[in-house]
């Protein structure tokens, strides 16, 4: 959908308002492809990503990301933020496999860095997050999804960490992540079979906090975020940041060895082969 489709859905007018799409616009011609409409009165961001089609996480579209969160952290005026897609069917595909295949090294090695940045930027956000799954969200999606405070979940949608399916191996802050949230028998059992759960299995298990239909979505999410801002915000944050810093301490001690293991494990001729695979199906699905 082009941004002046966008812009032209009654939903998101009557939800935004004309000041706030007056905003959104503004913040755009920085980037269309992470939409922000941050409220002044109630201090909350809503970032929708915007890639089509599926919002796959390219370098650019990471750095994007990163810009915005760092846009949002800088601005003393934000205390909250709605993370969602603008693509009803697709919350994120996760990283876009075009990036790991047949690579060039220079590429590939400031690609993962820069996904080691958006996650420590969102993991760790002062911020309180809100991850508003509006859409399928493997894999990176669900990375995305599991470095938010909260989880609403619209139904009939399916969400994991299915790295294992594409012969790929999830990176252990991947792994981290999704422990904070299900802890470790649900993680285990998640990312050795790569599952991805529908709506209701992660609801099942903690995964996602709440399932809602699409039309609530946002507003539920609206709704959550009053409660989260009813906490003074220095209590709220030490808070988080005494249970998230020991995760994120453990990537940067281990950052370039991560990149290093990530360049040598994705170039190897037999993953290489697994991703080749792996595209042609989607392909060959995206056609049917
Ligand atoms: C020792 C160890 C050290 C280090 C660790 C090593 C390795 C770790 C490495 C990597 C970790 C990776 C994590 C990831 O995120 S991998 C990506 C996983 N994502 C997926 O598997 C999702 C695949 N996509 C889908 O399942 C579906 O597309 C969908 C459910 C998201 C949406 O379905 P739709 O029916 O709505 O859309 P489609 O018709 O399927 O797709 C449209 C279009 O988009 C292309 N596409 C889909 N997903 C991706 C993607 N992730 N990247 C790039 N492109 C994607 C799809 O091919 C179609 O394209 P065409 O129209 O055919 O051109």
């Amino acid at each position: 959908m082009s941004l002046k489709q966008l812009f032209r859905q009654p939903m998101l007018r009557a939800m935004l308002g004309r000041q706030h799409i007056q905003a959104l616009r503004s913040m755009t011609t920085q980037s269309d492809k992470v939409l922000v409409d941050l409220d002044p009165k109630t201090g909350v961001a809503v970032v929708q990503m915007n890639r089509p089609p599926v919002n796959s996480l390219n370098l650019e579209f990471l750095s994007d990301i990163n810009n915005t969160l760092d846009k949002l952290h800088n601005d003393k005026s934000c205390r909250g933020l709605i993370l969602t897609s603008s693509n009803n069917k697709v919350f994120c595909a996760g990283l876009d496999i075009m990036e790991m295949y047949q690579p060039q090294t220079d590429r590939l090695t400031e690609f993962w860095k820069t996904l080691q940045n958006v996650w420590m930027n969102l993991y760790g956000s002062r911020l309180a997050t809100i991850a508003a799954i509006n859409g399928h969200s493997p894999a990176g999606g669900c990375l995305l999804a599991t470095c938010c405070d909260y989880r609403i979940m619209v139904q009939n949608f399916t969400i994991g960490l299915n790295e294992t399916q594409l012969g790929i191996i999830p990176p252990f802050w991947f792994v981290d992540s999704m422990e904070g949230v299900v802890g470790y028998r649900q993680t285990e059992l998640a990312c050795q079979k790569g599952l991805m759960m529908t709506t209701d299995q992660a609801s099942k298990i903690g995964l996602v906090d709440e399932v809602v239909t699409p039309e609530v979505v946002l507003q539920k999410a609206q709704n959550e975020m009053v409660s989260w801002l009813k906490i003074p915000d220095y209590a709220r944050q030490l808070t988080k940041s005494q249970m998230k810093m020991p995760n994120i301490n453990k990537l940067r001690a281990r950052r370039d060895e991560d990149v290093q293991h990530f360049v040598n494990f994705i170039t190897k001729d037999s993953v290489q082969q697994a991703l080749g695979f792996y595209i042609e199906n989607l392909k060959k699905k995206a056609k049917k």
